[in-house]
């Protein structure tokens, strides 16, 4: 598999922010989204390298963390991503209940092979998936790419991410509504970095009473502004 970086940080987004995590990053996308802070790994021919499934679920034993994130790029275009994912639920973890393994992906890579794996693992495992997917909105370019039936497949286990840029926030609220996301996926509003003001999307919250979704600032990029790789 094409690895661009792994890392121990915090993670910086998302249900587990906060928390260490052991990150790899794939390399290449099928999108190219406006905003996008890690072009530099989707370019064609980006320096990776190459690893299996029994060397990347080694590495995230040996850093001793719970939480993994498999990001990119994007990753669910990785044939071998579900091989990793049901090694990575089969380590017991560090306190015995197995590792908590997130899956960032761009909401226009279909996640009807991952969602099965899940379901038939089921119990079966000490570990749980969980996926973070965006909806890409119309500051992105690419919201034409979306694939609705990817989130008819998520659960309360799982988070849907707007990435909010100007002009975003009337078609974040509309999509979520669409999806019937509400009570039904949890749901997060994160600022396109430095394109729109944080407290602007606590105001539209405010405003149209969404109780439901949750303001998030990429924390990684408050902790280290310029840093751009292995944060
Ligand atoms: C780099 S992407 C990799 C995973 C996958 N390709 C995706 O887009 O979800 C990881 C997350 O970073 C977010 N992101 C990328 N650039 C950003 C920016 N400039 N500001 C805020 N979030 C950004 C993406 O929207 C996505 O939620
Ligand atoms: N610290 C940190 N947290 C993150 N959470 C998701 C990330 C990503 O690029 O997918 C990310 C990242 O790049 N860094
Ligand atoms: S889908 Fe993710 S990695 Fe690909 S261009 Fe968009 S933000 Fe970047
Ligand atoms: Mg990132």
């Amino acid at each position: 598999m094409p690895v661009a970086e792994r890392f121990v940080s915090i993670n910086g987004e998302g249900a587990c922010a906060g928390k260490l995590a052991a990150f790899i990053r794939f390399a290449g996308c099928n999108l190219r989204c406006g905003y996008c802070d890690t072009m530099w790994a989707n370019v064609p021919g980006a320096a990776a390298k190459g690893e299996t499934p029994e060397q990347l679920a080694a590495w995230v034993r040996q850093t001793g963390v719970e939480c993994v994130t498999l990001t990119g790029g994007e990753p669910v275009l990785q044939p071998l991503l579900p091989q990793l994912v049901e090694l990575l639920l089969g380590e017991p973890g560090p306190c015995e209940r197995g590792l908590r393994v997130e899956i960032e992906t761009n909401g226009a890579a279909d996640l009807g092979e991952l969602a099965a794996l899940r379901a038939r693992i089921g119990d079966a495992t000490p570990g749980v998936l969980s996926f973070t997917v965006d909806w890409k909105l119309p500051s992105s370019g690419m919201e034409q790419r979306m694939l609705p039936a990817n989130f008819r497949l998520l659960d309360t286990r799982d988070t849907v991410k707007f990435v909010c840029g100007q002009g975003d926030l009337p078609r974040a609220l509309e999509v979520a509504r669409q999806l019937d996301l509400p009570g039904r996926v949890p749901v997060y509003l994160s600022p396109c970095f430095g394109d729109i003001e944080p407290a602007r999307i606590v105001e539209f919250m405010q405003e149209n009473q969404m109780t439901w979704a949750t303001a998030q600032v990429q924390l990684h990029k408050v902790i280290w502004p310029d840093v751009e790789r292995g944060v």
